[in-house]
């Protein structure tokens, strides 16, 4: 199938489109139940191969800025503060005091009511935007379990788009996709990538969050991916890290699979970001190499690939240092956030 005019498609017209001008809850259920099965021993054989590959010792050093270019720092915690955030914004801006050469982090991932003061903390690099800023990415729609009204769930996105944030990350409802009202997940998806609007008519960024380690199989891993992007997803997003097992190197494959799908139907480009559990470097280069493999370097940009983590940039640290001095330093060398 090819789609007519793909790159200019609102939203809810993709899926208009894709569906053959009848976007009722019938052809959405028709569509997501006939898509192609996953061959679960065949998905993780190809995320096992990957994972072996080594990559040259010339390349180390491009993947070790390229994750932390990508890097969405993220801190999600209960006790998070005004000063924990300051912090985690002095770490996003100067990974590494040592080295000025360090790339800086693509965005801070922070609670909604936290926004304010990562905007504060980053001042004119917030207002500078694009590849030289950092954005401000805040968690929404009743993070992360995504159980309140849809209401509460549009509040929540608004008030964090009037904070300052610049991209939102907002959970499925897991209930009502598992339960099969797919089009009640779409239909919210629809309406949070409304709230996302800011009063100029520019839109925050929307990652959509499946949690996948509640999704049960591969095969709805898949079918919440082409939901979620039907709905206009700009990213998709595995886990909130709340839940185990979080990202994994099979279901990320698999999503990106989902994506260099989408693309190929409507030359539109998906951001992907993993999230969750991912902390060492060796592990990082591994979802580079399948990036690399699946959709292609050109997906290896802020723009179109984000790790959510809150320790692995202290592991790149690490790494990069040790590739650069030819030893580590000690162990009061990085923070722990
Ligand atoms: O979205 C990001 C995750 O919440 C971070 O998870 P992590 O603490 O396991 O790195």
């Amino acid at each position: 199938m090819t789609l007519d005019h793909p790159v200019a498609l609102a939203p809810a017209d993709r899926a208009v489109q894709l569906l053959g001008g009848d976007l009722t809850e019938k052809a959405l259920r028709l569509h997501l139940d006939g898509l192609s099965g996953v061959d679960a021993v065949g998905l993780e054989q190809r995320a096992a191969g990957l994972s072996t590959r080594s990559i040259k010792t010339s390349s180390k050093a491009w993947a070790l800025d390229t994750i932390i270019r990508t890097c969405d720092l993220t801190s999600l915690e209960g006790a998070d503060t005004p000063g924990t955030i300051r912090s985690l914004v002095a770490k996003a801006v100067t990974p590494d005091a040592t080295d000025p050469e360090t790339p800086r982090v693509a965005a801070v991932c922070v609670y909604g009511d936290m926004v304010p003061y990562a905007v504060e903390a980053l001042g004119s690099l917030h207002a500078a935007g694009g590849e030289s800023g950092i954005q401000v990415a805040a968690v929404a729609t009743a993070f992360p379990s995504g159980r309140a009204s849809l209401a509460i769930k549009l509040a929540d996105t608004r008030e964090a788009v009037a904070a300052g944030a610049d991209e939102i990350d907002m959970v499925i409802d897991r209930g009502a996709f598992l339960a099969g009202s797919f089009a009640v997940v779409f239909d919210q998806i629809v309406a949070v990538k409304e709230a996302c609007r800011r009063t100029d008519g520019t839109y925050a960024h929307l990652k959509v969050i499946l949690e996948t380690g509640e999704l049960q199989t591969y095969d709805n891993v898949k079918r919440a991916s082409w939901l979620a992007i039907l709905a206009g997803a700009d990213f998709i997003k595995t886990s909130t890290g709340k839940v185990s097992p979080a990202a994994t190197l099979p279901v990320t494959l698999l999503m990106l699979e989902v994506i260099r799908d989408w693309h190929r139907l409507t030359g539109e480009k998906i951001g992907m970001k993993p999230a969750g559990g991912i902390r060492a470097s060796k592990d990082a280069v591994r979802y580079l190499v399948t990036v690399a493999e699946t959709v292609g370097e050109e997906w290896l940009t802020p723009q179109l690939w984000r790790f959510g983590a809150s320790s692995l940039l202290n592991d790149v640290l690490l790494q990069r240092q040790k590739l650069r001095t030819g030893h580590y330093s000690g162990p009061d060398y990085v923070t722990v956030n």
